[in-house]
């Protein structure tokens, strides 16, 4: 069981994490979710004894990682998949963190197995692909049969199928009684993996709760409402008329109203009764992304602002005919379109429904796979997004990383 109690990491006048208290209980998969820059990273670290909390603890079994005895035979983690020195092979990596811990030859070759990478133990871990290089990462966190696991986005890089094997592996692992904390910025992966989540924002607590309990209060179908653009006496009224039928009414982006707890029929009465035009009334079911985006809104460090491309317009430029299919500069907005997705001008857009679930495998065959067979050939083009900038050597022993 990992605890944490006020958990506290100040970065210089940065505050990464602030009085995060939290437990990951063993037997089960519990996803650590939060925008980047939320202190996923940071948390773990501290986790494993690599950074200092400013205030707070966290512990493992009662103990700080510190403390721990033969912590290495006990946590395994997987944190940065590129720290590895690229000029030694992959067998060599896993036996030099082997030795360190007093663990037997013959385990790097299980993890090895395990993880699919027999095949190529003997390579250079500079020539791995990124999905080769989070395979070696998670045989390294194996290395020691620890209780206690910790990835931090082990599915960057990896294709389809390696998803679902991590996905697998992680449940698997679980299912053993072993406490395994993962961490994403993707919900739809988290809601196939784990059992329970985390989610934190700007390095605060966002919700502590089983994936089951999430997928039930945000699985909620709701109505979107919409009244003649740019008449704001029309959509007041029709929002005090749903707040008084008991209605819950959260405006959109666009402009349109966003109610819960009113059905359609009634909505369309209410609207009919207060003598407020509708221009749409339509049911919709939200996706738990597009929950957990909202959960996260405000939280996030990173926000894009639509390009204005100052001083970069080239209308008098443009050749006669327009440009050529493939041909369009850089940022153009297509024929009836708007860059990147957003609302074209006075237009409306409708609301973008992030996937529901990430993409699954068709039944191809995994280069990976941890059979008999080993390594079958290069893996397809990464399809993950890439890797976190910011996260600290993957290690199952603390002075590595240090
Ligand atoms: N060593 C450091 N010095 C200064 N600031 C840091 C340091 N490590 C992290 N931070 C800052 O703390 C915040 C949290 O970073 P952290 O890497 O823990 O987030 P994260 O949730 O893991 O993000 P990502 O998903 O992008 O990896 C960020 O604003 C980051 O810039």
């Amino acid at each position: 069981m990992i605890e944490a109690y006020g958990l506290t990491k100040h970065y210089g006048a940065k505050t990464a994490v602030y009085n995060l208290s939290f437990q990951v209980r063993p037997g089960a998969v519990t996803g650590f979710l939060g925008p980047n820059g939320s202190g996923k990273s940071t948390t773990m670290r501290m986790i494993l004894g690599l950074d200092t909390p400013s205030s707070g603890q966290v512990t493992i079994g009662g103990h700080t990682f510190r403390q721990l005895p033969n912590a290495p035979r006990q946590v395994g983690a997987l944190l940065d998949a590129k720290a590895v020195h690229g000029g030694r092979n992959a067998r060599n990596h896993l036996l030099s963190l082997a030795q360190l811990s007093g663990i037997p030859a013959r385990r790097v070759d299980e993890v090895l197995g395990v993880v699919g990478l027999q095949d190529v133990g003997r390579k250079r871990s500079k020539g791995f692909s990124l999905g080769m290089g989070q395979r070696l990462g998670i045989a390294a966190a194996l290395l020691g049969d620890p209780q206690v696991l910790l990835f931090d986005e082990p599915v960057n890089g990896l294709d389809p199928e390696g998803i679902l094997w991590v996905r697998n592996l992680m449940k698997r692992l679980a299912s053993e009684g072993r406490t395994v904390f993962v961490s994403s910025h993707l919900m739809s992966e988290m809601a196939q993996t784990a059992d329970h989540l985390i989610v934190i924002g700007r390095g605060q607590l966002m919700a502590d709760t089983s994936v089951n309990e999430f997928i039930t209060q945000n699985s909620v179908g709701f109505a979107r409402v919409r009244t003649p653009d740019g008449d704001t006496a029309q959509r007041e009224k029709l929002t005090s008329a749903l707040a008084e039928a008991g209605g819950q009414v959260q405006p959109e982006e666009d402009g349109a109203l966003r109610v819960t707890g009113v059905p359609l029929p009634r909505i369309s009465d209410l609207a009919h009764a207060a003598d407020v035009r509708l221009w749409e009334l339509s049911p919709h079911q939200a996706s738990l992304e597009e929950a957990y985006m909202r959960m996260t809104q405000g939280a996030e460090d990173y926000r894009s602002t639509v390009d204005q491309r100052s001083g970069l317009q080239m209308a008098a430029a443009v050749p006669q005919g327009g440009f050529p299919p493939g041909a369009m500069p850089p940022g153009a907005m297509p024929p009836g379109g708007a860059p990147y997705g957003a609302p074209g001008p006075g237009g409306y857009a409708p609301p973008q429904q992030a996937p529901q679930q990430a993409p699954q495998p068709q039944g191809q065959p995994d280069p990976y796979a941890a059979t008999q067979a080993g390594w079958q050939g290069p893996p397809a083009p990464a399809s993950a997004p890439p890797a976190a900038p910011t996260a600290p050597p993957a290690t199952t022993n603390p002075e590595d990383a240090r």
